[in-house]
């Protein structure tokens, strides 16, 4: 039986190849060494999208000898992570890409070189993290720690408890627990080091991830430059860009929660002991990570201290108004909507796979409404890619692949955080285009409305389902208290009325009623989700 170390490698290297898998073609030890002394990349949030396409695009440049040194996972939230997939496996990733044909391709990602956990309890790895940003060498820092990973404020606008802490006890070793303070730690000690330049590169689904990231990590300089705890010239070193860039960027590729179907089926090829590990911290991860095969990564060309050529591993470096456009393509139009909509339906009608929803006429007709009819009209082409053609790929292809393991319930995860831009910038598009009228939208209001009713937690036969996690789940459930099936009223105007959620206020767009209309259509009784939903989108 095949178990994924260094070891094993180099040992069965002919042992692995039979078995189908592709292993690096560069020395680990070397990069490993490389790096220890001239670490260039530092990733945040180790998980499934990390080693499954960032990771997996600078292997092809350590394989082509394009670049020497790898990349250090640094996580600063779920520990587990290190201590149970990337220890165990020497930091080796069993990447699974699957076509639609159910055909599998391995491949063995050893560009991480190092695991770091940012925990103030594990000094040696919290010293080694300080060591590489005071090296001139970093050239950047990635991340991809999920939409809320940034948010340094609660619902009530607030800082969390977390980040006033982290305020108070100011930027020495140790002492953050945010990861947004954490960096901004990281970052005053380059600075008093040298102020030597770098680049942070947010690889987040949200609109305008590096201008987030930098806001985030400004905030917390300023709010300690406020209290004397950094040096003044700490702020303009952030804001200078000859020192400090922030560029956004657009990452697709679908990487569902490592499946246990995939995990069978490794091991009748021979591979073991790859367990699927549902952490304390409910990440779902794996010494493997299963994804599609389709992949577009666009970032803003614009790093100040070098950057490996990861264009030849097909990545875009492009300009920002691109990257915008693109972005904007993607999140609030042609996939993320359409995935959202999936998302809170499946979980109301009992699916599991998103490639079942898409076998579901009403269902597939939702987001082909979503997309073609309602978003399409308002979208930028951002010219380098087609937006009819990627939304054609996503709904023909993509959702469709019968071989992603991709469920509603991982995509149902934080929605509050992402449908403000994942509909409300179509909805806001509407509104400031003077021949279309957001109060004839139907698709948009109507996934609204599923998400509201999503939240009683309640499904479409009456029956009670786990909802997936998310930072406003109880205000949000506050608000429906006590809702059951049959009811016509609730507090679902709450909800409807705040517009940091959807970014838009929808009432006076003429969408609240519609949307609250729709909900109490959905509540009638068991099997009104479906009744709704038909009535809709025929
Ligand atoms: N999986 C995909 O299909 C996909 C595709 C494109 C973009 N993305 C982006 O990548 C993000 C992560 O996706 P993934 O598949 O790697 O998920 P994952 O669950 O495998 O990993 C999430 C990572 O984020 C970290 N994290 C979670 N909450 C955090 C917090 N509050 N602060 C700091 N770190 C936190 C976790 O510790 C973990 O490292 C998504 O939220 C999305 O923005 C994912
Ligand atoms: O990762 P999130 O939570 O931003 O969104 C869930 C999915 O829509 C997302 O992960 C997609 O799989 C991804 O955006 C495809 O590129």
């Amino acid at each position: 039986m095949l178990r994924l170390s260094r070891e094993s490698l180099k040992a069965g290297q002919s042992a692995w190849e039979a078995a189908g898998v592709g292993l690096p073609k560069f020395e680990l030890e070397t990069v490993a060494k490389n790096t220890q002394v001239n670490p260039q990349w530092v990733h945040f949030g180790a998980g499934n999208i990390f080693r499954g396409f960032v990771a997996n695009a600078h292997q092809k440049l350590l394989d082509s000898g394009q670049a020497d040194t790898g990349i250090i996972a640094a996580e600063s939230f779920d520990f587990e992570m290190i201590d149970k997939v990337y220890k165990p496996y020497d930091n080796l990733t069993l990447l699974v890409l699957m076509n639609a044909r159910g055909e599998f391709q391995k491949k063995v990602v050893g560009s991480i070189v190092e695991a770091l956990a940012a925990d103030k309890n594990r000094a040696a790895d919290y010293s080694r993290l300080i060591e590489i940003f005071e090296q001139p060498s970093l050239q950047m820092a990635s991340f991809t720690i999920t939409e809320k990973g940034y948010s340094l404020t609660g619902p009530d606008g607030r800082y969390l408890g977390i980040v006033e802490k982290d305020i108070e006890n100011g930027p020495g070793p140790g002492r953050q627990v945010h990861a947004m303070s954490l960096v901004a730690s990281l970052v005053y000690r380059r600075y008093l080091k040298g102020r030597y330049p770098m680049t942070f590169v947010s690889m987040d689904n949200c609109s305008h991830n590096g201008d987030k990231l930098k806001q985030a990590v400004l905030t917390m300089a300023k709010e300690w430059a406020k209290r004397g705890l950094v040096e003044g010239g700490f702020i303009g070193y952030l804001e200078d860009e000859h020192k400090i860039t922030f560029p956004l960027s657009m990452i697709d590729k679908i990487t569902p929660r490592p499946s246990e179907t995939v995990q069978a089926a490794l091991l009748e090829q021979g591979i073991g002991d790859m367990d699927v590990i549902v952490t304390s911290k409910n990440t779902y991860t794996a010494p493997f990570v299963n994804a599609e095969i389709s992949e577009y990564l666009v970032i803003e060309d614009k790093f100040a201290n070098g950057r490996p050529p990861l264009e030849e591993a097909g990545i875009i470096f492009t300009d920002r108004d691109t990257v915008n456009k693109v972005e904007t393509m993607k999140v609030t139009t042609c996939l993320n909507p359409l995935h959202t909509a999936l998302a809170v339906s499946g979980c109301l009608l009992g699916f599991t796979l998103i490639a079942d929803e898409m076998k579901d006429s009403t269902l597939r007709r939702f987001v082909e409404t979503i997309g073609y009819t309602e978003g399409l009209p308002v979208v930028v082409d951002p010219g380098i890619l087609s937006p009819k053609q990627f939304l054609d790929e996503v709904l023909q292809e993509r959702f469709s692949n019968p071989f992603i393991p991709d469920t509603p319930q991982r995509i149902a995860t934080d929605t509050s955080q992402k449908v403000g831009i994942r509909f409300g910038e179509t909805i806001k598009s509407y509104i400031c285009r003077e021949d279309l009228d957001p109060a004839k939208l139907t698709a948009i209001p109507l996934a609204i409305a599923v998400w509201c009713r999503y939240l009683l937690g309640v499904d479409d036969e009456g029956k009670p389902f786990a909802l997936s996690p998310d930072p406003l789940l109880e205000t949000l459930q506050g608000h429906l208290g006590g809702v059951k099936l049959g009811d016509k009223t609730s507090g679902v105007h709450a909800i409807l009325e705040d517009e940091k959620i959807f970014g838009v206020p929808l009432y006076s767009t003429g969408l609240g009623e519609k949307i609250e209309n729709m909900f109490y259509e959905m509540l009638e009784a068991p099997g009104a989700v479906r009744k709704t939903l038909d009535k809709y989108l025929k």
